[in-house]
């Protein structure tokens, strides 16, 4: 068997996503149509030999032939030239929707952000996305296919090259071998470009990141407030011009090769082309065999040598290997999936077991050797200033990081054990900074546990233990209202009302199944009576589920079971509110100040005392 290079085999691959009906008829349309130069070039010599051959009045009844034949040649390359362009087109979609499903996928299947944060593995999604935002980028289907014309165009250059050999054997690899000669000049020259292109795709990113922030609606308000966006515009053009200024300068350098490579293909086709028409001048062959060696050898060149598929098979190449490269960084499949499905009919028993972490690449330890149990059914606040760690505790909670050093266990069973697509069936969370879906109420409410089919009597009980209801009742068309005034009959709501759709969302997974509900800050946008109506509501409503509070707010904080202080990665102190006040630590000493605070007005307007 021919070893075929494993480069061809990686762009060869996608084309199994196109399928093998379409396939067939592509390779069986792009054959003909290579061949049609060649025939064109003997059905014209053929013609040319009867018309010379029948002067006079019997000219053209000995030309009918022939002319049928070359007109049939004609309309069979323009019908192919007419099919093929559609074929290709749904070959290309097909190959790179089902590359693009494939790196969705990948993405979405990896259980823990650790690898995405890392600016290779957003370099790799960038470079594998196959969505070009440049003319240097090409997608894998511009590979696949540009190599499938490349092979199939080989029959022109073969049927080129037996009409040329015809004439004289020399001919042939006179044009051949410089055409080969400039078909790898070439390919160099591509691979220069894929290089400057790859070492600017960080460029690129920044450019992006900009581009989107100025033309999306989420930032619209704080750049005109600020003036930003002549700032911003500039910034866009500055990364661009960082990205592009290589490639251009290479441009510029390879317009002199440019004139180079037409030379190295040019004297010689001219050394064929005076040789044949010197023959034809001393008679030494016909007009027709001029004609035919002038067609096949143009064809040969035009077959093998200016193609842009050439630079469309080495720039797709990187797509393709990024993808690759992509799928060995986030880690083999079965690490994504549950080792053993563990179902909780009951709230289990969670427990930090000396569990240090430190973000990758930081070197920084944030949380070291940290012991902590969240009981059944429990509330649990875990307070801490900022930056001690709070948001960190939540994140390995729900398995979006792994602990590098103790373990995390449910009724004694490791998380890593458990598999994260299970465990987080058993866990709702809210972040500080949930994302605002642009989707209906119900689905901003339903997305809670998306898995399962939406449970219309558990959404209307989680709207209104959130007090969610109350901002339904004012929505134009309730629960079918879009949540984005972009999108049609769509509302934008306030910070206050977003919070209690995401706490509704929260209950919403508690009451289909969800035993512990966590909340980072969810109600950082309320004010403090509001907050303390929320949380009361939460607790009241969860069920036999339990609850873990991340708030700044002591006030609301002081109704749980139970409080923990997080101090220097560590849980440093433990008990409730009027069992840590006796203690007279720091978190005595933290709800003094804040107490303070309130009955000076410096925070929320409502008074701390107040409250119940
Ligand atoms: N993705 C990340 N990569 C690297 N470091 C991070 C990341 N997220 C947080 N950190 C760092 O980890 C530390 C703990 O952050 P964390 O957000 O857990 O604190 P927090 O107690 O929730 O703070 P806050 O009360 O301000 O929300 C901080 O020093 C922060 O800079």
């Amino acid at each position: 068997m021919i070893p075929v290079p494993e480069r061809t085999v990686l762009l060869l691959r996608p084309l199994r996503d196109a399928r093998a009906p379409l396939l067939i008829a592509l390779v069986g349309l792009l054959a003909v149509q290579a061949a049609v130069p060649a025939a064109a070039a003997l059905t014209t010599a053929a013609l040319i030999a009867r018309v010379q051959g029948h002067p006079g009045s019997d000219m053209f009844a000995a030309a009918l032939g022939p002319l049928a034949v070359f007109g049939l040649v004609l309309l069979v390359g323009h019908v192919i030239e007419a099919l093929t362009a559609p074929f290709e087109q749904l070959a290309h979609a097909r190959i790179d929707g089902a590359h693009r499903t494939r790196l969705l996928r990948l993405t979405a299947r990896v259980p823990t952000i650790e690898a995405l944060e890392t600016p290779r593995v957003q370099r790799l999604i960038r470079q594998a996305r196959a969505e070009p935002a440049n003319w240097t980028e090409r997608t894998p289907a511009d590979g696949a296919l540009g190599l499938l014309r490349r092979a199939t165009g080989l029959f022109g250059v073969a049927a080129s090259c037996s009409v040329l050999a015809q004439y004289a054997w020399w001919a042939v690899p006179v044009l051949l071998l410089p055409a080969a000669l400039n078909q790898y000049l070439r390919s160099r020259q591509a691979v220069v470009f894929t290089d400057l292109w790859r070492r600017g795709i960080d460029h690129g990113r920044h450019a992006e990141v900009w581009q989107n922030a100025l033309t999306t609606v989420g930032p619209a308000m704080e750049i005109r407030v600020f003036g930003l966006g002549r700032w911003l515009t500039d910034r866009v053009q500055q990364y661009l011009q960082q990205m592009f200024a290589p490639v251009w300068s290479a441009s510029r350098r390879m317009l002199v090769n440019e004139w180079n490579q037409f030379l190295l293909v040019g004297l010689p086709l001219a050394a064929v082309y005076l040789a044949v028409a010197h023959d034809a001048a001393h008679g030494r062959v016909t007009v027709a065999v001029l004609t035919a060696v002038l067609t096949a050898s143009w064809s040969l060149l035009l077959a093998f040598g200016y193609s842009e598929d050439v630079r469309n098979i080495r720039a797709a190449g990187e797509g393709t290997r990024a993808y690759q490269e992509l799928r060995e960084a986030l880690g083999p499949a079965e690490h994504a999936e549950p080792t053993a499905a563990v179902r909780f009919t009951e709230p289990p028993l969670v427990a930090f077991e000396n569990v240090s972490f430190g973000y990758p690449g930081t070197g920084r330890t944030v949380l070291n050797g940290l012991d902590l149990e969240i009981r059944p059914g429990e509330l649990l606040a875990v307070v801490g200033l900022n930056g001690a760690g709070k948001s960190t505790l939540i994140k390995l909670l729900s398995g979006l990081y792994r602990p590098t050093g103790g373990r995390i266990t449910a009724d004694g069973t490791d998380l890593a054990d458990i598999g994260t697509a299970a465990w987080r069936e058993h866990v709702s969370v809210v972040f500080q900074d949930f994302v605002k879906y642009q989707l209906s109420a119900a689905d901003n409410v339903a997305l809670g546990h998306a898995t399962v089919p939406v449970d219309q009597a558990a959404l209307a009980t989680a709207a209104r233990d959130s007090g969610f209801d109350a901002v339904l009742e004012r929505l134009p068309d309730g629960w079918r209202t879009p949540l984005a005034r972009t999108r049609t009959g769509g509302v934008d709501l306030s910070g206050g009302q977003w919070q209690q759709a995401v706490l509704a969302r929260a209950l919403y997974a508690v009451h289909t199944g969800a035993g512990l509900l966590v909340l980072d800050e969810p109600t950082a946008h309320l004010d403090v009576r509001t907050e303390f109506e929320v949380f009361e509501r939460l607790a009241r409503h969860r069920g036999r589920a339990g609850v873990v509070l991340i708030s700044h707010r002591l006030s609301t904080v002081r109704q749980a079971d139970r409080i923990v202080l997080l101090d220097g990665g560590r849980i440093t102190e433990s008990g409730t509110h009027d069992e840590l006040m006796a203690r007279e630590g720091k978190y005595a000493d933290l709800f003094a100040i804040q107490a303070e605070r309130f009955r000076l007005g410096y925070d929320d307007r409502t008074d701390e005392r107040e409250l119940p």
